[in-house]
């Protein structure tokens, strides 16, 4: 529990009891931000037996995230995390430790620099014909498309042909259905929480041993997970044993098993940093693109202007488009943006002091669990002029961006932890949503009215939208 000394402001009064409730009624982003309205941007949560405080404010995160992004760049040791990361030897849950440090540095020099991107250029341009294909016969049948699907489907191609080696045209083992259905269930299951999150101790592990259903869960899951990163590692020993000529593919998973053996590096890191790539990899950019789609067809104006500048500066008539492109179109670079201050896929970022910190005078001890409410910083009325309005327009004369230098808009963190894959991520959503709006017009269902169309979102850490989106493609051309 927080010290008695400490001046945090209280928070909301409240039983204990609203650690339990955090993991039913999920959406944690939601309810800081009406508390932090009530009680600050700066507050102390009644989370079990822990001590945690939420950040809710552009100026408490900046002085978080960079003045004391040292002492706050850990992560807090939560159950589905552990379970799925081989007992955090990855990035992401990973504490800061030299593993951390190793991991991350390989997944910089193998896969996610400049140079790395530029050579899987024309991979995630041959990506993109495959959708506009495939968004061609809908239109062709006029009937409506699952966006979420679309978009989860292409993104797992582009990821698991650049990080995993995997091509899921031809692979045997691993279709499209199989690795969206992997990806959707492993994702929620990280953040899953167990009763000793929030209870450490007996009392938690107790619950946890009672209730063994989530626990159960995990098992499948770590199970179906492993088998798939084992078969992805196999598959990558085989090409290096394999006859003069087969290429080893020098991707980021050569470069982790050229490690094993070496400083203790062992095949469980190797796997974490798959978990990482493959559940964190994918569904961030998807839901980015889904309510990047969701916004535009409720707004009938912004999507027209996109489309006009889009094919105004390509010309008509293209049959492909490269990634050059995307250096023409800048209304549609601002509604990526738009859409990250909306909807971050990772609406609140967790990390852990190390020492005792003070942010805007208050003293926070140390090993408190801090969570960043991003979603809440985005919406902050004292930041943003009529927050809850998808206005791309905003940006224009503006030097906010998202790499983690402008604190109102955080969607990739900032700092020693800031998300490795900002230009891979943000690429792939441009060059996806300018390949669906140039060969696409896009209209609602006979029947559905844009007003109606639900905006509730539901996830774990990331966080995507509920219902999936249906939209008819029109071809344009
Ligand atoms: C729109 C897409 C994405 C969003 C919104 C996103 C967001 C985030 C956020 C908020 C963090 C935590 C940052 C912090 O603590 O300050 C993070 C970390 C991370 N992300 Fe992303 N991410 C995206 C895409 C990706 C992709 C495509 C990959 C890999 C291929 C990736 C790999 C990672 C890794 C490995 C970390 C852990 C970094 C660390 O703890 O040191 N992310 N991401």
């Amino acid at each position: 529990k927080m010290s008695p000394s400490s001046n945090l402001p209280p928070g909301p009064r409240g039983l204990p009891i609203i650690g339990i409730l955090h993991q039913f009624t999920g959406a944690p982003h939601r309810w800081f931000y009406g508390l932090s309205l009530k009680h600050g941007p700066v507050m102390t949560l009644p989370l079990g037996f822990t001590s945690a405080v939420a950040i809710c404010s552009r100026d408490a995160a900046e002085e978080v995230l960079k003045t004391k992004d040292l002492e706050t760049c850990t992560r807090p040791k939560f159950l589905g995390a552990r379970e799925l990361s081989y007992n955090f030897k990855d990035i992401t849950f990973a504490q800061y430790t030299d593993t951390w440090r190793e991991n991350r540095k390989v997944s910089m020099v193998e896969l996610l620099n400049f140079k790395k991107l530029q050579t899987m250029k024309s991979l995630r341009e041959e990506e993109m014909e495959f959708m506009v294909k495939k968004i061609s016969s809908a239109a062709l049948e006029q009937s409506p498309m699952d966006i979420n699907n679309l978009s989860m489907c292409l993104v797992s191609h582009i990821l698991c042909r650049s990080a995993l080696g995997q091509n899921l045209h031809t692979s045997k083992l691993f279709d499209e259905d199989r690795v969206v259905k992997l990806v959707t269930e492993g994702s929620l299951a990280t953040g899953h929480f167990g009763f000793s999150d929030f209870y450490p101790g007996i009392l938690g592990n107790f619950a946890d041993w009672l209730f063994q259903r989530k626990k159960g869960i995990l098992a499948r899951m770590f199970k179906e997970l492993d088998d798939f990163y084992q078969h992805v590692i196999d598959d990558h020993l085989k090409s290096l044993d394999g006859p003069k000529g087969t290429d080893p593919p020098a991707d980021i998973v050569a470069g982790m098993l050229a490690l094993v053996g070496k400083n203790g590096t062992n095949l469980d890191q190797v796997k974490g940093v798959l978990m990482n790539l493959f559940l964190g990899g994918i569904d961030t950019v998807a839901i980015i693109i889904i309510w990047a789609m969701t916004e535009l067809i409720r707004s009938p104006r912004v999507m027209k202007k996109a489309q006009d500048e889009i094919r105004a500066a390509l010309g008509e008539n293209r049959e492909k488009l490269t990634e050059e492109d995307l250096e023409k179109v800048e209304y549609l670079k601002l509604i990526v943006k738009e859409t990250f201050r909306l909807h971050p896929s990772v609406p609140t970022i967790p990390r852990e002091t190390m020492s005792p910190i003070t942010i805007q005078g208050y003293d926070i001890p140390n090993n408190t669990r801090i969570y960043i409410d991003v979603w809440a910083i985005g919406r902050d009325p004292k930041v943003w002029k009529n927050p809850e309005e998808f206005n791309p327009e905003r940006f224009i004369d503006s030097d906010v961006h998202f790499k983690g230098q402008h604190y109102e808009l955080l969607p990739f963190g900032s700092g020693r932890r800031l998300c490795p894959a900002v230009s891979m991520a943000s690429n792939t959503i441009e060059f996806g949503l300018l390949n669906m709006l140039y060969f696409f017009d896009w209209k609602l269902p006979d029947g559905v009215v844009a007003e109606n169309i639900d905006m509730g979102d539901i996830g774990n850490i990331s966080f995507y939208k509920k219902e999936p989106l249906l939209l008819v493609p029109v071809k344009h051309h």
